[in-house]
C-alpha cells in the first residue's frame, strides 16, 4: 500500500478518523465483556444465586446498552466523516482535473475521468472510514477473544490456532478472486458511464442518423458486462456467507464434542462452555473482515494509483504574475515556433509571425494545416516544442496562463454554452460580471435585439449547450462572452462557419465595432470574413506565407 499517499489523503481528517477508531475500540471492549458476563449470569442462574444475578444482570444490560450506543455513534461518525471526506476529496480532484492542460483531457476518455471523480473516490473514502478505522477494533476483538478462550480452557482453546488460520485462508483465497472481479467490475462501470456520456453528447447525430438502436446496443453491451461481473461477484459473496456459517458451525460442533467431555468430568462448567462458544462465534466476524482486508487494500491501492497519477500531473498556474490591471496593447509575435500534438507529426515547422497591436489578420489553410494549433498555442493550451511566442514583447512562457488568457477573447467554432440563462452565459466570461458589463457586451456583439425578442429577454433559458438558440444566435452570445472582459486580443476560430453568406455579413457588420482597437486573429475560409482583415496569411505545410496585404475590403465584400 502506498501508505504515505493514503496518510496524506487522510491527514486533514485525523480528528474524526481517530474518534472513529476510539468508538469502535470501545465497542470491541464492551463486546468482549458480554460473553463473560453472560457466562457469569448463566453460572449464577444454574447455581441459583439470586444475589449474584442482581449484580451481573445490570452490568450485562449496561454493556449491551453501551454496545448499542457506541454502534449508533460509530455509524453516525462514519457517515459524517465519509460525507465530508468524500465531498472534500471530490472537490479537490475536480479543481485539479479542470486545471489540467487540455492535452491531458484529449488523450483520455471522459468516462474514465468521471468514474474516477465519482464512484472510485467514493470507494476510497469508504475504505478510509469504514475499513481502515475498524482494523484496531477487529484486531482487539480477535486477540481478546483468543486470550479469553485460553483463560477459560487452554487445551480447548488450542482449536483456535487450527481453525482460525483455516478460516483465514479460505477467505483469503476467495478474497483474491473477489479482488480481480472487483477491479474488472470497476472498469466495466467506468465503461458504462463513458458510453452513456458519449451517447448523450452524440444525441443530435444519433437522431439525425436514427442510430438509437445501435447506441442502445452499445450501452446494453457495456451494461451486460458490468451486470455479468456483478452477478459473479454476488455469487461468490452468496457462497461465502453460508460457507463461513458452516465453518463456524463445524467449529462450534467440534468445541461441543471436545468440551462435552470436560463438562461431564467437571473440568469445565456449562457457563464456561457457553462463554467459550460465544467467544468462538465472536471470532468469525473480525477474522472474516481481516481476510477481506487484503482485497480491499488492493482495490484502494488501484484507485489511489489512478488518483495519484492524475494529481501528480502539473495543473495550470492560474495565479496572476502580472498585476490584475495589466492590459496588453496586443502585439503578438511567433518566433520560429515548432509544434506537434503529443504523439503526432509536426504541424508547425518554424512559424514566424508579427501582428501589430490593433491589426486584424486572417489565417487561412487547408483542413488540418494547424490553424487551430496556432490559436491553442496563443492561449497556452499547449506549449511549442521550440521557438517562442511573445505578447507585447513578453515571452508568453514567462507569464502564467491566467495572465495570458485574460488578454484574449476567444470566439470558438462551437460556442460552448451551458444550460442557463443568456445573462449567465455571457457573464461566464468575466470574474466580476455586472449587469452593465453584460448588457454592453451583448450590445457590442449586436445580440441585444434578438435577446429582447426572446420570451424572457436576458433571463431566457437556452437549453443544454444553447440548443434552444439558432447557430448564429449562439455565436453572438459567444462573441458577447468573449467581449465582456474587453480583451485587447480577439481570436475567431472558424466562428462564422455555420452562417450563410447573409448571416455572415450581418455578423461581421456586428463585429466591426467590437473589433475596433483590438488585435484580431481570424481563422476562416469565408470571403466576407477575409474582407475584415488588414493582412491575409496562409498556413501551408507547417509554414506561414503572406498572401495579401491591404486595407479591409468589407464594403467590397458586402457589395
Ligand atoms: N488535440 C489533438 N491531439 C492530437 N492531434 C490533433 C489534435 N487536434 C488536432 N490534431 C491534429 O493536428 C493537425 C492540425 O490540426 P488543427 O486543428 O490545428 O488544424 P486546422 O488547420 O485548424 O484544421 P481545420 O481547418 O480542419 O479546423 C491535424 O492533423 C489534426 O489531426
Amino acid at each position: 500500500m502506498k501508505a504515505r499517499q493514503l496518510i496524506a489523503f487522510a491527514r486533514p481528517y485525523s480528528g474524526p478518523l481517530s474518534i472513529l477508531v476510539l468508538l469502535t475500540t470501545a465497542s470491541s471492549i464492551l463486546i468482549l465483556a458480554v460473553p463473560w458476563l453472560a457466562g457469569q449470569m448463566l453460572a449464577r442462574i444454574v447455581s441459583g444465586s439470586a444475589s449474584g444475578q442482581g449484580q451481573v444482570i445490570p452490568l450485562l444490560l449496561l454493556c449491551l446498552a453501551g454496545v448499542a450506543l457506541l454502534s449508533f455513534g460509530t455509524a453516525y461518525q462514519s457517515a459524517r466523516t465519509t460525507a465530508h471526506l468524500l465531498s472534500d476529496l471530490r472537490q479537490r480532484v475536480f479543481d485539479h482535473v479542470q486545471r489540467l492542460p487540455l492535452g491531458f483531457h484529449d488523450g483520455r476518455s471522459k468516462g474514465d475521468t468521471l468514474a474516477l471523480m465519482t464512484f472510485e473516490i467514493s470507494r476510497l473514502s469508504n475504505f478510509l472510514t469504514a475499513t481502515l478505522t475498524t482494523i484496531p477494533s477487529r484486531l482487539l476483538t480477535t486477540l481478546g477473544a483468543i486470550v479469553l478462550m485460553f483463560r477459560i480452557d487452554a487445551r480447548l482453546a488450542l482449536v483456535v490456532p487450527v481453525l482460525v488460520p483455516a478460516f483465514y485462508l479460505i477467505l483469503k483465497i476467495v478474497g483474491r478472486r473477489l479482488r480481480a472481479l472487483g477491479r474488472a467490475w470497476q472498469e466495466a462501470e467506468a465503461k458504462v458511464v463513458a458510453v452513456a456520456e458519449e451517447a448523450l453528447e452524440m444525441l443530435p447525430a444519433t437522431k439525425a442518423f436514427t442510430r438509437e438502436r445501435a447506441q442502445s446496443e452499445r450501452y446494453q453491451a457495456a451494461l451486460r458486462r458490468s451486470a455479468g461481473l456483478a452477478v459473479r461477484e454476488g455469487t461468490i459473496y452468496a457462497a461465502l456467507e453460508p460457507l463461513i456459517g458452516l465453518l463456524a458451525a463445524f467449529a462450534a460442533l467440534a468445541i461441543l464434542l471436545l468440551a462435552g467431555h470436560n463438562v461431564r468430568t467437571g473440568q469445565m462448567s456449562a457457563a464456561e462452555l457457553f462463554s467459550f462458544l460465544f467467544y468462538a462465534a465472536l471470532l468469525t466476524r473480525p477474522v472474516g473482515a481481516l481476510a477481506h482486508l487484503y482485497g480491499q487494500v488492493q482495490t484502494a491501492r488501484g484507485t489511489l494509483t489512478r488518483l495519484q497519477g492524475v494529481l501528480d500531473i502539473d495543473a495550470e498556474n492560474l495565479i496572476d504574475r502580472q498585476s490584475p490591471d495589466w492590459r496588453a496593447r496586443g502585439n503578438i509575435v511567433f518566433e520560429d515556433v515548432t509544434f506537434a500534438y503529443p504523439g503526432r507529426e509536426t504541424v508547425l515547422r518554424g512559424v514566424n509571425l508579427d501582428i501589430a497591436a490593433g491589426e486584424t489578420v486572417a489565417l487561412l489553410g487547408a483542413n488540418g494545416a494547424g490553424k487551430t494549433a496556432m490559436i491553442n498555442l496563443l492561449l497556452r493550451y499547449y506549449m511549442p516544442l521550440s521557438g517562442r511566442i511573445f505578447i507585447d514583447g513578453q515571452d508568453s512562457a514567462g507569464l502564467t496562463v491566467a495572465d495570458v488568457r485574460r488578454q484574449i477573447g476567444l470566439v470558438p467554432q462551437s460556442a460552448f454554452l451551458f444550460n442557463g440563462t443568456i445573462r449567465d452565459n455571457i457573464a461566464f466570461g468575466a470574474e466580476t460580471p455586472t449587469e452593465e458589463r453584460v448588457d454592453r457586451a451583448a450590445r457590442l456583439a449586436q445580440a441585444s435585439k434578438f435577446i429582447a425578442g426572446l420570451p424572457d429577454g436576458m433571463d431566457t433559458l437556452i437549453g443544454d449547450r444553447g440548443l434552444r438558440l439558432s447557430g448564429g444566435q449562439r455565436q453572438r452570445i459567444a462573441l458577447a462572452r468573449a467581449l465582456i472582459n474587453d480583451p485587447p486580443i480577439l481570436l475567431f476560430d472558424e466562428a462564422t462557419s455555420m452562417f450563410d453568406e447573409e448571416g455572415e455579413c450581418a455578423f461581421i457588420a456586428a463585429c466591426l465595432d467590437a473589433l475596433k482597437g483590438r488585435t484580431v486573429l481570424l481563422v476562416t475560409h469565408r470571403p466576407a470574413t477575409l474582407a475584415l482583415a488588414d493582412r491575409i496569411l496562409t498556413l501551408d505545410d507547417g509554414l506561414l506565407h503572406e498572401t495579401s496585404r491591404g486595407p479591409a475590403k468589407l464594403n467590397q465584400a458586402l457589395g
